[in-house]
């Protein structure tokens, strides 16, 4: 490399750093501007009064307990570890996550902290949206999400949540659940399109980044930042930003590891016909190259199905799946293409037919691919010199291929998954990262809001307005980075990813620790129980200061065409007195070891060099330009390094790419890249932190339960590791007794003063400490007392010189307070609303009841008793519809029309005769009887004249003197006829 480049490279290196420093700080300062987050409700402590520096005879008396503490006390389960009883311990710690583990409950806060425990019970699981679609999810999780959403939609902060723990911990396991809640409370739930379009894209992924290592079977190779943008509460559109960096486990997997998940599937879900068409008949997992290095076992039942449900999802997203598979394929088949020293100064191609393969594959000649593979142009002085390079440098050059399809097809489809518009606000959107659509958004709110506004100022302020919003509005993110991994050997991959871990427990630090220690010694607020947390910034500056970390030593050695050995024998001179440099175990020459926040790992650094370097001859890239290649796909994936080259008419013209794909700024201008694999990622790193300290952060902790990957089972030691290295007991210790939270005085009078007399207060800025105080009072008065021995070791406020402090317990019952204070005041206006209407509808409501009664005392008069001796009315008949049609027919009868009541008969009938009337009739007792109190006028045994039926139901009409009786037929018995009718047939009555 150039000396003048070198420089440059170092320049840059030197601001990156300075620019990750200054983010340290700038965090500080912004942390006091976010708002304090509403907590899970504690139980009510009384804290007495306080003010800074207020002695506290309880805190020695925390101390001698924690002494005295035995490591094994009665286990206690809280759902928030704040709340542990004292003497807080790791054992306490760890005591109580085992015993909520055993009750099945896997998250437990720490304040607003929530640590999440890998059970393991859902092993296999494929870790995408849709696989976890149907998982239960907790309350506790649900309160973060909520959270999160809450605070976005009522500051406008964009909000983070942040997970992070050791590989295998659960984060993406996590990530996913978060998600699935994210849509349910701000995207319109998981059936909407967006979801179903961000679930295809994590499937996808999921396959592409995933692969089996000797911590996790299904460890995540892509970090992934998913920025869900929520306007007014509602999801508006989502982004994946991904982390890709595992590039050398396309050439070459661990013993014990596998190569990415997507090729074994592959291979266990193609058809007869696409392997065929794809070169892989007849290969298996033992027959390529590229996977023969790691671990052979497979379920390939399972990963056929995984490979349907990828296929049919990159349907969803719109990419071809036969461009895919075809690049996919090549890669696995380049693996077969070997070199070998002949006699001759060509290097001999071993694998002719995989050599074809590829090339046809990748739609170009095989001629073409081994020019690629094997020649060199160099640039001497201005003169191109083509060269035949060695076996050596010809494997090298193809997996440098291999890696360069790989990464490259993966960020294309990244891309193409941003790009997805689905509008709709209703449903949420998934739409792509460009503005237009924040524009074309505001001009139909606009459209919508035209009919209503005022004047034109003020519908083109509106439209400003909304516009604005929509521009500026915030976002939650999800992080789901690498976790910390300790592989032997570790490559100089891991050493990034662990520099990622590293530099996110660092911002743990600095959010949960730094910041709160720095301000109250700033203001002058002495706590008695003092934190001590391990900050891990030495590891960061030997991996990544400006002159003497290790990547900016490695950037140096590999402009100077160095080695391994002189790269580590001037990081040994270098960090000759660091205590987190350590010397190699006894017997791995080439290696060296960092202690890091969460173990010490032995790095080997002999493809250091060349895995920095990340490049690739412009031989090779020149056979994809479109003129030698017919497969468009694959010339895409080189689309701006081409655009690059063929600006000139000389190509080659002995340059190199970067392997990875990069942006225009990035490509060369003379024979190198002019960034390096770690610069690279250096800077994706300080974009995201930048991204991330201007956000609100919610912090979910991940555990694992055990080593070895067993469903429900609890590893002592293996947690024990954990909560140590996520600094869980100080995170503890700072929330049960420090001062967590700080609010300017003005920000906690205008959130809590309902607590107090709103008389009392004066409301100006002047006189905030005093109203403060006054809040404080009010707040003072709720608790109750509690027993001198019981006191907390720190009261729970102090007031600072611009800021209030608060203790977890603290902020959670003003929270509490406020929110019953809020709710009471809620129920008082509703009910005065209430009244108020009630009041005013009142003489309406009172005419109406009156009214109704009216209506239902009408409708409710008493039925009149039965005269006495009235008989029973006759019980109604009940008729068999069959029997009425059947009848009806019978004498053809219309059912629909029935026949006229017959006239009352004018006789009556004796056995089969008919007798007329008059009749001579005998009376069988006296009428009316004696017990009906009047005198009897028909005497029993007396012959009466029946003139006709009564219209009296049952009764016969009796002539008695110039009257007639109504008596009923009882009464009377049949005398002799005295007008005889002839007899009837049987049947004609
Ligand atoms: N809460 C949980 N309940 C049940 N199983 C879980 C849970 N969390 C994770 N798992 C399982 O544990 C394994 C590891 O989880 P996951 O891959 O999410 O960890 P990770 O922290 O993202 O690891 P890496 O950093 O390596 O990607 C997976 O098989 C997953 O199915």
């Amino acid at each position: 490399m150039p000396c003048g480049k070198d420089t440059a490279s170092s320049n840059e290196a030197a601001t990156l750093h300075q620019r990750l420093r200054s983010l340290s700080s700038e965090l500080v300062t912004l942390r006091s501007r976010l708002h304090v987050s509403p907590p899970p409700l504690p139980p009510a402590a009384a804290q007495p009064p306080s003010g800074p520096g207020a002695p506290v005879r309880a805190a020695r008396r925390h101390r001698a307990a924690a002494a005295a503490a035995a490591q094994t006390g009665p286990a206690r389960t809280v759902e928030d570890l704040s709340h542990l009883e004292v003497p807080l311990t790791e054992h306490a710690v760890m005591r109580c996550l085992h015993s909520r583990f055993q009750d099945h409950q896997y998250y437990t806060n720490v304040g607003s902290i929530l640590i999440s425990l890998n059970s393991y019970k859902e092993l296999g699981n494929a870790l995408t949206l849709n696989s976890t679609r149907t998982k239960e999810t907790s309350d506790q999780l649900r309160r973060v999400v909520r959270e999160a959403v809450r605070q976005q939609s009522d500051t406008g902060y964009p909000q983070g949540i942040i997970l992070s723990g050791a590989s295998g911990s659960g984060k993406t396991y996590t990530s996913m659940l978060l998600l699935r809640q994210l849509f349910e409370v701000a995207g319109g739930g998981t059936e909407t399109d967006a979801f179903k379009h961000l679930a295809a894209a994590f499937t996808v992924l999921r396959s592409l980044g995933t692969a089996k290592t000797t911590s996790n079977s299904e460890s995540s190779r892509i970090g992934h930042f998913i920025e869900v943008q929520v306007t007014d509460g509602a999801l508006y559109r989502t982004k994946i930003h991904c982390y890709f960096l595992d590039q050398t486990r396309v050439v070459a997997p661990m013993a014990g590891e596998k190569n990415y998940h997507i090729f074994y599937q592959l291979l266990a879900g193609l058809a007869p016909d696409e392997r065929a068409r794809l070169h892989l008949d007849g290969h298996t997992l033992c027959s390529l190259r590229y996977l023969q290095g790691g671990d052979l076992r497979q379920n390939a039942a399972e990963d056929a199905a995984r490979f349907r449900a990828w296929k049919s999802c990159l349907g969803v997203l719109g990419i071809p799946f036969l461009d895919v598979v075809r690049v996919l394929a090549a890669v696995l088949l380049l693996g077969n293409v070997t070199f070998a020293d002949g006699a001759g100064i060509e290097v001999e191609v071993q694998g002719q037919e995989q050599l074809q393969a590829v090339a046809s594959l990748l739609g170009f000649s095989a001629a073409a691919l081994r020019s690629g593979l094997t020649t060199r142009t160099h640039n001497v002085r201005g003169q191109l010199v083509k060269s035949l390079g060695d076996a050596n440098v010809a494997s090298m050059t193809r997996d440098s291929l291999a890696k360069a399809l790989y990464c490259r097809t993966v960020a294309t489809i990244v891309r193409r998954a941003n790009s997805l518009k689905r509008l709709g606000s209703g449903s949420g959107t998934l739409c792509s990262s460009d503005d237009s659509h924040v524009h074309a958004d505001a001009q139909s709110a606009h459209a919508s809001t035209v009919g209503t506004a005022g004047s034109r100022a003020s519908k083109s302020m509106s439209v400003l307005n909304s516009a604005v919003r929509h521009a500026t509005d915030g976002f939650i993110g999800i992080l789901d980075m690498f976790g910390f991994e300790d592989p032997r050997p570790a490559h100089l991959e891991h050493l990034c990813t662990n520099l990622c871990s590293e530099t996110m427990q660092h911002f743990y630090n600095t959010h949960i620790f730094k910041s709160s220690l720095e301000s109250c010694r700033e203001e002058g607020i002495v706590c008695e129980v003092e934190v001590e947390y391990v900050d891990n910034v030495p590891c960061i500056d030997l991996i990544s200061s400006l002159r003497t970390g290790l990547l900016s030593m490695l950037d140096v050695e590999c402009g100077l065409r160095g080695t391994a050995e002189t790269y580590l024998q001037k990081v040994r001179a270098a960090h000759r007195s660091s205590g987190r440099l350590r010397d190699p175990p006894p017997g791995e020459p080439g290696t060296f070891a960092i202690q890091h926040y969460a173990g010490l790992v032995v790095y080997s650094a002999a493809d250091f060099l060349d895995t920095n370097k990340d490049s690739m001859p412009d031989d090779l890239v020149s056979v994809f330009h479109k003129q030698n290649c017919s497969f468009g796909f694959a010339s895409h994936l080189f689309g701006t390094e081409l655009k690059v080259l063929y600006s000139q008419d000389t190509v080659p013209r002995g340059v190199s790419f970067r392997i990875s794909p990069t942006s225009n700024a990035d490509l060369q201008n003379g024979e190198e890249p002019v960034s390096t694999l770690t610069q690279d990622f250096h800077t994706r790193l300080d974009n995201l932190l930048r991204t991330l300290v201007h956000a609100k952060p919610h912090f979910v902790r991940c555990v694992k339960a055990n080593d070895s990957e067993q469903p429900l089972l609890f590893e002592r030691t293996t947690v024990m590791r954990q909560i140590r290295a996520l600094q869980l007991l100080e995170t503890v210790n700072l929330m049960a007794a420090g001062y967590p939270h700080r609010m300017r005085f003005r920000a906690f009078n205008s959130r809590y003063r309902l607590l107090s007399r709103s008389r009392l207060l004066h409301r100006t800025d002047e006189k905030a400490v005093e109203d403060c105080r006054l809040i404080l009072a009010s707040y003072q008065n709720t608790l109750e007392p509690l027993p001198a021995d019981q006191q907390p070791p720190c009261p729970g406020w102090a007031l600072g010189k611009r800021h209030i402090f608060l203790a977890e317990g603290t902020r959670q019952r003003l929270e509490q307070l406020r929110e019953q204070i809020r709710l009471r005041a809620a129920v008082l206006v509703q009910s005065a609303w209430r009244g108020w209407q009630v009041r005013r509808r009142w003489p309406q409501m009172r005419r109406n009841m009156e009214h109704r009664q009216r209506t239902k005392a009408g409708l409710a008069r008493p039925r009149p008793q039965p005269i006495t001796g009235t008989p029973p009315p006759d019980v109604p008949e009940r008729c068999e519809p069959s029997a009425v049609q059947q009848t009806c027919s019978l004498f053809g009868l219309d059912l629909e029309r029935p026949p006229p009541l017959p006239p009352a008969r004018a006789y009556t009938v004796d056995g089969n005769r008919k007798l007329g009337y008059p009749q001579e009739r005998l009376m069988r007792l006296n009428f009316p009887e004696d017990g009906s109190g009047s005198e009897a006028i028909l005497l029993k045994g007396e012959t009466v004249l029946v003139v006709g039926a009564s219209s009296r139901r049952g009764h016969l009409l009796v002539q008695h003197g110039d009257q007639q009786v109504h008596v009923p037929h009882q009464y009377l018995e049949l005398k002799l006829p005295s007008l005889t009718l002839p007899a009837l047939p049987p049947g004609k009555l």
